[in-house]
């Protein structure tokens, strides 16, 4: 039994002694998204000098509700018009809680739909194909899963969805309605939970592979240079549509697709997308700082779910996915870098590149306070290398690209996800820093896919669903709510 039990914060704190319980039981309570993560509009107000910053927020806002208005496809939204015309898993995760803010009912939607998709073993796809679009390369029909036609694609994404689901739970304005979605949803999110271990752990490992970099959410990451190294199968001819939205110089390289097809179709025509098999067969196979940390930080949350329906049975399991995750990390600290590694499970080797999920294992509050120490520092020192965090690379590391897709540019969910991490563990200066740079970084350049660190200037896709619901669920939350609240009529105030 973890000493986590009674609180429902784990800390490395609560997981070794229980000593600072009663520290972290209060921090909690101040709920997840809003772990004194933004400041409140009264606290803009105040510390805003020119009034027309807040006039900024206030038109960001507007148009954050209308931007997931737009990528609203029917119970979907989708991630940006044309670029990713599908219903995509851990964006659509977190833009749940952008549509909790304003619209509850379709907030518990987004959810539902995308866990209508969900596979008989329990597996949440990386994408749900509701709709045609032929704007995006590989669709359906690349994919064949074993549906016909293909349903989803047929790998997955980081679990962010028991986060989501408990944001939505805890801050409900209708909590019969919540009580209602959540019962119906928390089986579902268990069995995706289950899949995770089962096919992804097959060895107990306390920590999982994920078997291609799209799993990972960072698909083009440095962490997967070497692990890519394995050749390229005679793959059918293909056409990209990226490039046809974004420019190449932000996009993956020819030879990088060619590497996602080859696992593609070697996962589909030789085993069926079968995950019993996938995990002894794939060339790539990774312990992912970004999908473990969400995964731990997310069992946490199904725990906390769990509590609150008295189901105690399952308390227990997840419990015990706690006590081996905390124990599974400890492969990927590196002492000398003082910094968290992606492991290649082939190998045994740690990625020799410092990527920004280094930091999330404070969000997913594994690491020690030794560890957020050393952290820290490394991050202080990434920062003073950019005018805006936080970057997807270490500035220092050769093959920073400040435009690259996941080799530099910053991605505002990650931003929140380090930002949440470093207040749990009393960085709050730290933190400001990287909220007041996601501020900086939309009011300049608007809603896109992500920013530039070094010019602050947007890249990839525009009007994006999933910076966005950052903005209406952490960045603007305090005016958001007002915002929604006028729109909507009098209901319960979630702050
Ligand atoms: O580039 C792509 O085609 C897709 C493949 O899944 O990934 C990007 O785009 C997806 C949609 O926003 C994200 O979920 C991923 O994390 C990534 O940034």
């Amino acid at each position: 039994m973890g000493p986590y039990r009674d609180v429902d914060v784990v800390t490395v704190d609560e997981l070794t002694s229980s000593k600072e319980d009663h520290i972290w039981r209060s921090k909690s309570l101040l709920g997840l998204f809003s772990i004194g993560d933004s400041l409140s509009h009264e606290e803009h107000s105040e510390h805003s000098e020119h009034c027309s910053e807040e006039d900024k927020r206030a038109s960001i806002v507007r148009e954050s509700m209308e931007v997931l208005r737009m990528n609203d496809r029917g119970g979907y939204t989708v991630p940006a018009e044309g670029l990713y015309p599908f219903q995509w898993n851990w964006d659509s995760a977190i833009v749940s809680a952008g549509w909790a803010v304003f619209d509850e009912g379709r907030a518990w939607e987004e959810l539902e739909t995308l866990f209508s998709g969900q596979w008989e073993d329990g597996m949440i796809a990386s994408i749900n194909f509701h709709q045609f679009s032929n704007t995006y390369f590989p669709g359906p029909e690349i994919w064949g899963t074993p549906d016909n036609p293909s349903k989803t694609s047929g790998i997955t994404q980081p679990p962010v969805a028991a986060l989501a689901a408990r944001f939505l739970f805890e801050n409900a304005p209708t909590p019969a309605l919540a009580r209602a979605k959540i019962d119906a949803l928390f089986p579902k999110l268990l069995a995706w939970h289950r899949w995770w271990y089962k096919a992804r752990d097959p060895e107990n490992k306390g920590v999982v592979a994920i078997l291609h970099p799209w799993e990972s959410g960072m698909d083009n990451s440095p962490a997967w240079d070497e692990t890519m190294q394995f050749p390229v199968d005679d793959l059918p001819p293909y056409e990209r549509r990226d490039l046809t939205h974004v420019d190449a110089n932000m996009r993956p390289t020819k030879d990088t697709y060619d590497h996602y097809l080859t696992l593609l179709y070697r996962f589909k025509k030789a085993h069926g997308y079968d995950p019993e098999q996938l995990y002894w067969i794939s060339p790539f196979k990774v312990t992912d700082l970004c999908t473990n940390s969400i995964l731990f930080r997310a069992n946490r949350d199904l725990r906390w779910l769990a509590l609150q329906l008295g189901k105690h049975e399952e308390v227990a399991e997840i419990e015990k996915w706690l006590d081996n995750g905390f124990e599974g990390f400890k492969s990927l600290w590196d002492e000398e870098a003082g910094l968290y590694k992606c492991q290649d499970q082939i190998t045994g080797k740690l990625a020799d590149a410092g990527i920004s999920a280094a930091f999330l294992p404070l969000f997913a509050g594994v690491a020690s306070k030794e560890q957020a120490a050393k952290l820290v520092k490394n991050l202080e020192r990434w920062l003073s290398k950019v005018k805006y965090g936080v970057p997807s690379l270490d500035p220092e590391d050769p093959r920073f690209d400040q435009l690259q897709y996941w080799r530099g540019p910053v991605w505002l969910i990650i931003n929140w996800m380090i930002s949440n991490g470093l207040r749990h563990y009393g960085y709050d200066d730290l933190a400001n820093r990287i909220t007041e740079d996601s501020i900086q970084l939309t009011n300049e350049a608007g809603l896109r896919e992500y920013f530039d660190p070094v010019t602050g200037a947007g890249c990839g896709g525009r009007q994006f669903s999933w910076t966005a619901a950052m903005c209406l669920a952490w960045l603007d939350r305090g005016a958001a709510l007002e915002m929604g609240h006028k729109m909507s009529g009098p209901k319960k105030h979630l702050e």
